[in-house]
Order: C-alpha cells, then sequence, then structure tokens
C-alpha cells in the first residue's frame, strides 16, 4: 500500500483526493492537513507521498518544508514561475535526500486538459494567430489559471521553434480587453457561476480556424491524473523535479 497524506486536505480539490485516496486499491491516507497544521508531522515513517493543493501564496513553502521533511511530493497547487521552480531545485539538491529526491508539479491532472495542452503546441506552428481563453468557477483565485500559462508557454515555444513572426494584432487602444501577454500569447479568463474548469485554445488562418477545448464538469476529473502522479512517485518516477502530467503519459 502507498502510503499518502494529503495538504490543503479540506478544500475542494483536497477533499477529492482524501476520497480518492481511500476509495483506490493500493493506496491509504496517513495524514490529512490543512491550514494551521504543523507540516512537521508528515515524516517518512508515515508517508510515501504528499499531495498538497493549496493556494499559491502558500505551495512553495510547503513544498520547501516537505522536501526537508525527506517525502516525495506531488503538487496541484497553481503560481509557479520559473523563479519557484530554481527555488525547489535547489532545495532538492540542499535537503536530506538529493539523490532520491521525487517533487512533481502539474498544472492540471485531467486527461482533457493534457491532451488539449499537447494538441495545441502540435497544431502551434501551422497557425499565424493564437489566444488562449480559460473559463472557471468564480471561487477561483487566480487568473489566469495554472493551465493557460501552461498552454500559453507551450504554443509561444513552438511558434519560436519555428521562426514564426508575432500573432498578429493592430489593437492601438487596450483597456485590458485583449487579456494577459504570457510570451506573445494572449490570454483570457472568464469567472462564470456554474463553470467548473475548462479552456479554449483558438487558432486562425486566413479563412480558418481550429478550436481545441477541454472541459472538467466535476473535480472528480483530476483524479486519476493525481493518482497515476502518487504511483509513479512511489514506484519509476525520475528522482528531481518534474512539471506536467505528460511526462506520466505515453503521447
Ligand atoms: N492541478 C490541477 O489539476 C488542479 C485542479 C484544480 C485546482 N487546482 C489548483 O489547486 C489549488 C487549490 O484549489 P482548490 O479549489 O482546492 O482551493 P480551496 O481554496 O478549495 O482549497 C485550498 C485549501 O488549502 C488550505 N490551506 C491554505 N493555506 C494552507 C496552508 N498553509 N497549509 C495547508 N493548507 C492550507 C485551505 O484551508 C483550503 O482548505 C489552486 O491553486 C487551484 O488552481 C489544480
Ligand atoms: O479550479 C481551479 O482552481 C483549477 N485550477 C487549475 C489551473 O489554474 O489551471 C486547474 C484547473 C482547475
Amino acid at each position: 500500500m502507498i502510503k499518502v497524506s494529503v495538504v490543503g486536505a479540506k478544500g475542494r480539490m483536497g477533499s477529492h483526493v482524501v476520497a480518492a485516496v481511500n476509495n483506490a486499491s493500493d493506496t491509504e491516507l496517513s495524514l490529512a492537513l490543512d491550514a494551521g497544521d504543523d507540516l512537521a508531522q508528515i515524516t517518512p515513517d508515515n508517508t510515501d507521498v504528499v499531495v498538497e493543493f493549496t493556494v499559491p501564496s502558500v505551495s512553495l513553502t510547503n513544498v520547501l518544508t516537505l522536501i526537508g521533511q525527506g517525502v516525495d511530493v506531488v503538487v496541484g497547487t497553481t503560481g509557479w514561475t520559473d523563479e519557484k521552480l530554481a527555488q525547489v531545485k535547489e532545495a532538492i539538491a540542499k535537503g536530506p535526500k538529493p539523490e532520491t529526491q521525487k517533487v512533481f508539479i502539474a498544472p492540471n491532472f485531467a486527461i482533457s486538459a493534457v491532451l488539449a495542452d499537447y494538441f495545441a503546441v502540435k497544431a502551434a506552428r501551422y497557425f499565424e494567430s493564437a489566444e488562449v481563453i480559460e473559463l472557471h468557477h468564480p471561487t477561483k483565485v487566480d487568473a489566469p489559471s495554472g493551465t493557460a500559462i501552461h498552454t500559453a508557454r507551450g504554443i509561444a515555444e513552438a511558434r519560436k521553434a519555428a521562426g514564426m513572426a508575432p500573432v498578429p494584432d493592430a489593437t492601438e487602444t487596450d483597456g485590458g480587453s485583449r487579456g494577459q501577454v504570457i510570451d506573445g500569447i494572449h490570454v483570457h479568463a472568464v469567472r462564470l457561476r456554474g463553470l467548473n474548469a475548462h479552456e479554449e485554445v483558438l487558432f486562425g488562418n486566413v479563412g480558418e480556424q481550429l478550436t481545441i477545448r477541454a472541459d472538467s464538469f466535476d473535480r472528480t476529473s483530476f483524479m486519476p491524473g493525481v493518482l497515476l502522479a502518487v504511483r509513479k512517485l512511489a514506484g519509476d518516477a525520475p528522482a528531481g523535479l518534474t512539471v506536467g502530467l505528460d511526462h506520466f503519459l505515453d503521447l
């Protein structure tokens, strides 16, 4: 049995993870912690893998603490910048098990979203225009979504590798309507009661358009990906920091 502890266990995602870990035949719940609880309770004796779903403002501190405790971590919380990822790598190198420590971060654990991202990167070099629209529940604290940032960066990298010009855009006045620009790709965020987690990637050429859309209607959609990551970290995942569920899928 893989012993799993959950940090952020009372949250929307954390509570689903607790249920998924309890329901799977090869995982057992060790500790379920939330704000105010001491992460020092989590040790290699009681935990094989920690799953962390909290808020972007605290996730880095939690991950650094857990690395210091010598436990492997699956992170679903968003808000990861290159600077924060560099701090994680440094903490692994200086931590108690630099050769074997595993940290896995994924902006999205839903297969639909991971595939949408993958297809978008494949399509990127064939279209002059590209924009991303993410649509989420209104209780989400960060915008744009971690997934949309990841998608926009992937599209931008593919366009750069193909030597493409910037996306065409004659906008002269913009009060914010053109969204946030991430590596040259415009990203728009919608917050609407009734939605869960959704993303559309729009590609355009003269006379044609391709739309790639992923919809997570329910948080249970993230659980197979979370459990896959837990099993990989308890098994043959490489040591060090890995970002993105695509690394664990045979794409
Ligand atoms: N990777 C994915 O597939 C995926 C899917 C959905 C959500 N998310 C992300 O996961 C994060 C959590 O989303 P949510 O909807 O569950 O949020 P939420 O607000 O419902 O839950 C966050 C939980 O973290 C707890 N928390 C806050 N500070 C803490 C601390 N210092 N230590 C321990 N617990 C603490 C809160 O009390 C709360 O219970 C967000 O960043 C969201 O974008 C990722
Ligand atoms: O509900 C959320 O919050 C989600 N956050 C992630 C993101 O920001 O990409 C994944 C989708 C759901």
